[in-house]
């Protein structure tokens, strides 16, 4: 009998997207892309030991509540812990809840013996992820790694995956959070509308170039700029960089040298290889 196992997960974040709800959440998602990235979350699943006090989820050491995690174990009917640490900021747009989703469903089906196939594990995960309305797109990107484009949304069943074929430095700085579910339960038609021509450009030249230059537009048509973003942006391009905003958070993410090269100190990663993982 396991009595543990470990995941690793990418960070997502995304460039740009459109909103695609739907009542089956494993329809409902969304299109878009982003980077995976090789800092991430790493998420360990033990049995519950039966002192009913005890926290279900801790992150970084801490009680924490994370629904979809909560979602993901009862789907999985896994009476357990669940532990995960990462250097990523929270609710920031590094797709911190997705990972924590399909990082649990990993390694609850490796310690509960479920015997589910990775794509059913990142349809549960998925769903748990749409259901409590923290993310549509991140759980899919998660589970392939490198720099997904999301040409059709959902589920593996129904979603469709392509990808930037590129490796990249990646560097970010975070000024504070943004509510992805305040963004998401409101009218998304306008970030919608720019989310698709946002798609459009980048299946026509799938670069990292232009994967930039579509997130740019799309931050700046979707409304969704703040002063100290925008600056920073502003910034990097004056500097010969090219940075974008990451969705959904006070986040500026950029390629390269970008940020360091315009003067900030920006947390270093690189756009990560490959998909969630057991350890
Ligand atoms: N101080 C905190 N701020 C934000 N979230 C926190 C905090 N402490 C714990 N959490 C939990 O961490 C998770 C962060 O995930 P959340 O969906 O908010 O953002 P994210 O996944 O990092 O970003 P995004 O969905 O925008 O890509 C949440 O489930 C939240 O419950
Ligand atoms: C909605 C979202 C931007 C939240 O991080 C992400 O899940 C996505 O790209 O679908």
């Amino acid at each position: 009998m396991t009595e543990a196992a470990t995941a690793f997960v990418p960070g997502h974040v995304t460039g740009f997207f459109s909103a695609h709800p739907d009542e089956d959440p494993t329809v409902a998602g969304s299109r878009g892309a982003g980077l995976t990235l090789t800092d991430g979350v790493t998420v360990t699943v033990r049995r519950a030991d039966g002192d009913a006090d005890a926290p279900v989820v801790r992150l970084g050491g801490s009680a924490a509540d994370i629904d979809p995690v909560d979602r993901v174990l009862d789907t999985l009917r896994a009476p357990a812990r669940v532990e995960a640490e990462t250097d990523l900021p929270l609710g920031a747009g590094f797709g911190v809840s997705g990972a924590a989703a399909l990082g649990t469903a990993f390694a609850a089906n490796a310690v509960f013996d479920r015997g589910l196939s990775e794509n059913e594990l990142v349809t549960v995960a998925h769903g748990a992820e749409v259901l409590s309305g923290t993310g549509l797109g991140d759980v899919v990107a998660q589970a392939r790694g490198g720099i997904p484009i999301r040409l059709e949304p959902g589920a593996p069943e129904h979603g469709k995956l392509d990808g930037i074929p590129a490796r990249a430095r990646v560097e970010y700085v975070t000024f504070g959070e943004l509510s992805t579910a305040d963004v998401l339960a409101g009218d998304t038609e306008t970030l919608s509308t720019a989310g698709r021509e946002a798609l459009s450009t980048l299946v026509g030249d799938p670069t990292l170039p232009t994967f930039m230059r579509a997130s740019r537009t799309f931050a700046r048509e979707a409304d969704l700029l703040t002063e100290q973003v925008t600056e920073a942006i502003r910034d990097v391009s004056d500097a010969g960089g090219e940075a974008s905003m990451g969705m959904l958070g006070e986040t500026v993410f950029a390629v390269g040298t970008g940020l360091t090269d315009a003067g900030y100190d920006p947390t270093v990663c690189a756009t990560h290889p490959a998909g969630a993982t057991l350890r």
